[in-house]
């Protein structure tokens, strides 16, 4: 009877290997060379069965590989990752309007990438789709209405400000303040733009500028400093596995993080783990203090909670509305629990912060390399700033070149430089048949410099472009920096006006030059185009008189 147990688990474990054998035979041989109906697409050789060419997409500057394969194969490129898995690049504007704007539910972002999104950022609008995602974004659209950003952009200045006299302060203390002073430029974007997005959106003054160790600053430079390809392949490998998105996230996590430490291939995970958790804490205080302040001041919660609209007041009314509702009042309105708002607090530091920082970094030095547009933009700026130190909204609006210099650097190097999406069912694609699960890569920076439609000088800075636009030009699928359609950025005019201000006042009172002649200054190969050495420049002051 033993001998005959025996034998039948050895005949499952024989089944059981025979099955993984040929799943593994299929995913890496049978589905990429011979059964998936997308082996016709051009697109790179196969190369390594296990990885494919997901070693180079991990070493390259994002979107250089994808806008070779473009030129090499045509505006459909099919390129095959680790295990069998299928991305498929689509260029034209049709393609792009199915899968982002009239299709858009039935190609969502991929899980893993929803999960890595929720654990960096919260479970909020950046990982939800479908009805729960129209809901969400009613509730938070008047926060990033025009009203509402021209009376917030006044709240910018303080920040602005205090950078202004951080630097003139370091290079006036040079001995000869005319050479001016060397500066990591992106760390000082990240700096303001974080105490731009606590102020306007939260009311919560963080002060990173003035203060090097202030707590919610550091956490986000441990974690932005993670990013680099073999990080991002590891995170996804991990998010991958069922049930770690959750781990990640628990108390158990944080409280054995030293575990992880110990190892190399964790130990990003664990510094995310640790960076989260005193993101959350800083972020709850905040929510809590909100909180509070609301319920005591509420008599009439909706007469009272309606005037104001940065986002925490949004946030909190929302969550208020539910207890409100519950007691009978009538106060109508999206229910939110307090997880949910925390992670909604946690998307809009996330997603508000970093993007605008390397927006603004990559800004200057495409500015420092061409001196001509730079001095433009100074006389541009300069009568508006001495008439008024603090322009508005409609004044900023208002300047042309700065308008150009800023779209032009959108486009060129945008901050989020690609996107994902998963087609939830089989369907067709610009003539292409897209089975079920296969990957789609939003060519977001390859588009924006695609010379078919930006001319031969695509590659190049060129702000005075966006006074002829080529007709080649569609303002929804020619500039995909925000990209398009219902999960488009909601942040997109905050972003751009912030932009506006921070280097209407700094190009008015500083120079920017290259640290060194022939300085090469790269993206990191990540989810944003963070400046891998965090993009030293040379400031000099200008004199204003
Ligand atoms: C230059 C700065 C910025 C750039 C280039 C940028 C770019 C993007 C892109 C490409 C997406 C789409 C991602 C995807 O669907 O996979 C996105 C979504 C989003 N962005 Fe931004 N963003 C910027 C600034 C901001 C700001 C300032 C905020 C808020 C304060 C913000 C909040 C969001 C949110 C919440 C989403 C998710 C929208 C949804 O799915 O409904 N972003 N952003």
């Amino acid at each position: 009877m033993e001998i005959l147990g025996d034998l039948r688990i050895l005949h499952l474990l024989c089944l059981g290997g025979v099955y993984v054998l040929y799943k593994l035979l299929h995913q890496l041989f049978l589905w990429p060379y011979l059964l998936s109906p997308h082996r016709k697409i051009p697109g790179p050789p196969l190369r390594d069965p296990f990885l494919g060419v997901f070693p180079e997409i991990m070493h390259a500057e994002a979107g250089i590989l994808q806008r070779q394969w473009v030129k090499q194969y045509g505006p459909v490129v099919r390129a095959v990752g680790p295990f069998g898995v299928e991305r498929i690049i689509f260029m034209k504007p049709e393609a792009l309007h199915r899968i982002l704007i009239s299709d858009w539910l039935e190609y969502p972002r991929p899980d893993f990438m929803r999960n890595i999104l929720g654990v960096v950022a919260g479970y909020g609008l950046l990982t939800v789709t479908g009805n729960e995602h129209k809901q969400m974004r009613k509730v938070m659209n008047p926060a990033f209405s025009i009203p509402n950003l021209m009376a917030q952009t006044d709240m910018y200045y303080d920040s602005i400000e205090s950078l202004v006299d951080i630097l003139s302060s370091a290079t006036n203390a040079q001995q000869d303040p005319s050479q001016g002073k060397e500066f990591l430029m992106y760390e000082w974007m990240s700096k303001v733009t974080l105490d731009i997005i606590c102020e306007t959106a939260f009311g919560y003054k963080t002060n990173s500028l003035r203060d090097p160790h202030n707590e919610l600053a550091e956490a986000y430079e441990h974690l932005i400093g993670l990013q680099s390809g073999p990080n991002i392949a590891r995170f996804i490998g991990l998010m991958s596995i069922p049930g770690a998105p959750f781990l990640f996230r628990s108390q158990w996590a944080y409280d054995h993080r030293h575990w992880f430490f110990k190892s190399s291939l964790l130990a990003p995970a664990a510094t995310t783990i640790e960076s989260m958790y005193r993101i959350k804490s800083i972020s709850q205080r905040i929510l809590t203090e909100r909180l509070s302040e609301a319920q005591s001041s509420a008599v009439n919660l909706e007469h009272d909670m309606q005037a104001k609209k940065d986002i925490m007041s949004l946030l909190v009314r929302a969550r208020l509305a539910g207890d409100q509702a519950n007691k009978g009042s009538g106060v109508k309105g999206y229910r939110m629990s307090d997880g949910a708002v925390m992670d909604q607090v946690l998307t809009f530091l996330g997603a508000g912060h970093e993007t605008t920082a390397s927006g603004l970094a990559w800004t200057l030095w495409l500015l420092a390399n061409d001196p001509q547009s730079q001095r433009k933009l100074r006389a541009e700026v300069t009568p508006l700033l001495d008439a008024n130190p603090r322009p508005s909204y409609r004044e900023l609006k208002d300047l042309q070149w700065l308008d150009c210099v800023v779209l032009e650097s959108l486009r060129l190097m945008p901050p989020v430089p690609m996107t994902l999406r998963k087609a939830a069912k089989t369907g067709t694609i610009d003539g292409v048949s897209v089975s079920k699960g296969t990957i789609l890569y939003i060519p977001i920076r390859v588009v924006n410099t695609w010379k078919e439609i930006w001319g031969d000088d695509a590659e190049e800075f060129n702000p005075a472009r966006w006074h002829s636009l080529p007709n080649t030009y569609h303002p929804t699928y020619s500039m995909l920096s925000f990209i398009a359609g219902p999960h488009a950025c909601i942040g997109k005019t905050m972003a751009i006006i912030e932009m506006k201000s921070v280097l209407a006042l700094l190009v008015a009172n500083f120079e920017f030059e290259p640290s060194f002649p022939g300085q090469i200054v790269k993206p990191t190969a990540a989810v944003t185009m963070k400046p891998a050495d965090s993009m030293p420049l040379r400031v000099k002051l200008v004199d204003r008189m």
